[in-house]
Parts: structure tokens; sequence; C-alpha cells
């Protein structure tokens, strides 16, 4: 049978991990840290609380003992890079399934680009869609989407990793895909700000709305179909993160909005994204103004007032 190994034991890929051992396939579940902990108490206090793992969920802290060939690859997107570099002879040769949201600040890379850049000789593929981690460990049901470039490894993956609440559509895709992933969440920022600063829910509406045509503009000068973009991991994705306060992107803007302090030690995979899409978009001079408005309220340099002011002065045009 064919096994799973789970890189990175945060709130997702713990999740996730538990909902594939639940369908009796043998999965691994890989810490850096804090795996003996999880194998004595059955349980991730530090990253899903409350969660117990299935009896048959491994836990392993030695990557090298791991024999499976599909390795879901579930750490922060800014450290991505930096782990498939360190571990490039472990991941030669293997399923290589991206669970991150985002765009590499380094390289401006979605997830199966920068893997494909460090290590070629392997299967890549990306899965993203609406999924908060605590909905998935409480057995909840969710759709997201599987993308590979290559049909067959889709399909392939995608049968594999479905469970019993987790129904996965394939996509060949991959920018597309990942671009819906890494945008929502600096978009949910957007709303956030507008939810924290008393803007209302209009404004909110008119941000995600505004947001998703420059996550398409964007998508689709980078050669996606703009199909994805309205698909799950796009529209699905940026629905969700933008109305949940289960949302890390979206509790950031709340709190920046109301004038408070950015929650510190916490994955908001948005803030690096902003960076790495406004730098990549003035590159490719493409307009994205909420992007960079976002981007320039997290470097300090508009206050949400200011950035407020210069989006509703932009000179008026057709939808
Ligand atoms: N949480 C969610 O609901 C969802 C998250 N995602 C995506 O999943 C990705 C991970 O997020 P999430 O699980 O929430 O993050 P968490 O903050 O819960 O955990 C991050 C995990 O990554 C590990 N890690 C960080 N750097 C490295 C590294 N260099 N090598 C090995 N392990 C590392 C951390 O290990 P350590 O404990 O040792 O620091 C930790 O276990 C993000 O891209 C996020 O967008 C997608 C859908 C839902
Ligand atoms: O990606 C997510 C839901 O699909 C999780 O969103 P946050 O990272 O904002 O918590």
């Amino acid at each position: 049978m064919n096994s799973i190994a789970v890189l990175g034991a945060g709130a997702f890929g713990t999740a996730l991990a538990i909902s594939l051992a639940k369908t009796g396939k043998p999965v691994t579940l890989w810490a850096r840290t804090g795996g003996a902990q999880m194998q004595a108490e059955r349980e991730n206090t530090r990253r899903l609380a409350g969660v117990r793992l299935p009896d048959t969920l491994m836990i392993s802290d030695g990557l090298e003992t791991i024999s499976a060939q599909t390795w879901l690859l579930a750490v922060p997107m800014q450290q991505l890079g930096q782990f498939c570099h360190q571990n490039v002879d472990l991941l030669r040769g293997r399923d290589l399934v991206a669970c991150c949201k985002g765009i590499d600040l380094a390289t401006q890379l979605g997830p199966v680009a920068l893997m494909r850049r460090i290590i070629p000789d392997a299967t890549h593929a990306v899965l993203s869609g609406p999924s908060f981690a605590v909905d998935i460990a409480a057995n909840l049901p969710t759709a997201l989407t599987l993308a590979s470039p290559e049909p067959k490894d889709a399909q392939r993956l995608r049968d594999l990793l479905s469970t019993q609440n987790i129904r996965l559509y394939s996509s060949v895709d991959c920018t597309g895909v990942e671009l819906g992933g890494a945008l929502k969440n600096v978009i949910a920022i957007a709303a956030g700000l507008a939810i924290g600063a008393g803007l209302g829910d209009s404004a909110r509406a008119a941000l995600m709305t505004r947001g998703f045509a420059e996550v398409t503009r964007l998508a689709q000068h980078l050669g996606a179909d703009p199909a994805t973009l309205a698909g799950l991991s796009g529209f699905g994705d940026l629905v969700l993160t933008c109305t949940s306060q289960k949302s890390r992107n979206f509790t950031l803007g709340l709190a920046l909005g109301a004038g408070e302090k950015m929650p510190d030690h916490i994955t908001v995979e948005g803030v690096a994204t902003a960076k790495a899409v406004s730098n990549m978009a003035q590159s490719a001079q493409i307009d994205l103004p909420i992007v960079h408005m976002i981007a320039a309220i997290l470097d300090r340099k508009a206050t949400v007032a200011q950035a407020m002011d210069a989006l509703l002065s932009r000179p008026l045009k057709p939808e």
C-alpha cells in the first residue's frame, strides 16, 4: 500500500496527517521539534491542542528513516526553500506535495516552482483550498485542489490523498492554484483591516472583489487559467479567509485596523507574500493597488487612513 509522510508538525501538517491516517494508509508525521512529546501524549499540544492523534499515525523525528514515496511538505512558505536545500538528497525522486501558501520572498517563486528549481528530479504538486486545520482535525467536511503539471500525477495524488473529510479535485494549473492560495492571504489582511478600522461590511466586500480582480490579473499575466482562480483554491479560499476569525491573516488585519500590535510568533503568510508580490508586480508593471497598499502598511510606509485615501482617490474607470 502507498505510504505517506507529512513533513512539518504545525497545525496544518498535523491535521492532514490525522485525516490521512484515518483512511488506514500508513502515514508518518515528521516533527522538527516535539516529536517525543507527541508520541508520548498522542497530542500536538503546541500546535493543535485538544485533538487526539490516531493510534495508527506514526510520529518521527528522523527524516532519513522515512521510506514513503509521497511527501507532503507542510512547513511555512518562507522556510520551504531552506528545508528543500537542506534535504535535497532525501527529497529526490519522491512525490513532493507542497501544502504551504505564499510566494518566496527571496526568489519570488511559488512552492511548486521553488521545489522544481531546487529538486528538479521529483514529481511536484501543490495542495491548496479553503480548509482550517481545526476543521479538518474535527473531521468536518472540506474540498481542496491538488495540482500537478502532468494529468496522471494530479489524478493519482488526488486519489491517494483524498480522505473521508477531504474531497480533492485535480488540476494541472499549478500557477493558478498557488497564486490563488498565496494572494488570498494578502486580501484577507485587507479585509481584516477594513473591519478592524470600522469601515464596515460593504468596504470588506469591495476589497474582496477588487482584490480578486488583482489576483486574476496577476495570475493571467503569469500564464494561469482564470477558471482556476474562480475555483476552490482561489475564490473559495478568499471567501473563507476574508470572513472568518479563525484566519490568522484576517485576524492580523483586524488588529492593525484597530491600531493594535501585530501578534508575534504566529504563521501569517500574507505578510511576506504581500512584499514579494508587490515587488513582483512592480517589476512586471502590473497594477495591484490593494496588494501595494497592504505591503506599504505592513512596512510602516503608510497608515491605514493614508492607504484607504490613496485607494479611494484613484481615477475612476470602467469595472
Ligand atoms: N493552519 C491552517 O489552518 C492552514 C495552514 N495552511 C498552510 O500551511 C502552512 C503551515 O502552516 P501551519 O501548519 O498553520 O503553521 P504552524 O505555525 O502551525 O506551524 C509551522 C510548523 O512548521 C515547522 N517549521 C518551520 N520551519 C521549519 C523548518 N525550517 N524545517 C522544518 N519544520 C519547520 C514548525 O516547527 P517547530 O514547531 O519546530 O517550529 C511548525 O511545526 C502555511 O503555509 C499555511 O498557510 C494551509 C491551510 C490551512
Ligand atoms: O489557509 C487557510 C484556510 O484555507 C488558513 O488561513 P490563515 O493562514 O489565515 O489562518
